[in-house]
């Protein structure tokens, strides 16, 4: 069953392409974190970008430097399309090395992935973050563009220790900041996007989730994330109801 609004009788939704928030907090109450007794849900659900939300993203600086060549020279010899095919699941790790540059010269993909794999890191102070998040109860899901190397990530940083991989391009074959992909939230976890807080660096994927209907947060740093999470109701605090 889909959850709405009603839900949160201590909140207003609006609506504003200049203010990323679509959620506002009456002045009565400054918690919207509510459990609902259908589905027990603890309301609202964040949706997290993953790449330079949570994670360091080494494609723009660490990529070029392994090729020995500016973003600009790496820019020109790379396929245009390859890696949007491989973030939506659409072609394998082989295909994507066949491809990878629009010559067809030979890509060194064990030592590029070595390389990606080098420079994951957490974005200062986000874990700490998702750490307060999971603590308080809030359920929280990846929503990301990324190919099937998302699970190097895990491997690496253990992301599921705080969120779910449930909404990535890979394998949803969509990507932000199409609509469709935005669509898929309500049909997996039955929860409206009025109930939901998306986060995300790019501006243009925030600005889509709107569109849909989501509260929306353009990712900074970590310290206005806070703010603008606590603005919103979520409690980042460790609460004496709350386990461990
Ligand atoms: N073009 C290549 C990229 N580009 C970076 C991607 O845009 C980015 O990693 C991804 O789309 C995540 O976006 P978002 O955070 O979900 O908006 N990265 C590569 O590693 N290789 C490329 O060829
Ligand atoms: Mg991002």
């Amino acid at each position: 069953m889909a959850l709405s609004l009603s839900n949160f009788p201590s909140i207003t939704a609006i609506k504003s392409t200049q203010n990323p928030f679509s959620v506002k907090m009456s002045p009565l109450t400054n918690n919207i974190s509510v459990s609902t007794k259908s589905t027990n849900k603890k309301l609202p659900i964040l949706l997290f970008d993953v790449m330079d939300t949570i994670v360091r993203d080494p494609f723009y600086h660490d990529v070029p430097a392994f090729f020995r060549m500016s973003m600009k020279e790496l820019l020109d010899c790379k396929h245009p399309n390859v890696w949007i095919e491989f973030e939506k699941g659409h072609i394998d790790e082989v295909e994507l090395t066949r491809n990878f540059f629009k010559d067809g010269r030979h890509c060194d993909i064990e030592g590029l992935k070595n390389c990606m794999k080098e420079g994951y890191f957490y974005i200062e102070g986000v874990e700490e973050l998702l750490h307060d998040l999971k603590r308080n109860g809030y359920e929280l899901h990846a929503f990301t563009n990324y190919p099937v190397w998302y699970q190097m990530i895990e491997e690496k940083l253990k992301l599921s220790k705080y969120l779910s991989w449930t909404f990535c391009s890979c394998v949803i074959g969509k990507r932000k900041p199409e609509a469709d992909f935005y669509s898929e939230v309500e049909k997996r976890l039955g929860v409206e996007p009025a109930n939901c807080i998306f986060i995300d660096d790019r501006l243009k994927n925030v600005d889509a989730a709107i569109e849909a209907g989501f509260s929306g947060i353009h990712f900074k740093n970590a310290e206005t994330l806070g703010k603008e999470l606590s603005l919103l109701g979520i409690n980042l605090l460790k609460d004496v109801q709350c386990a461990n």
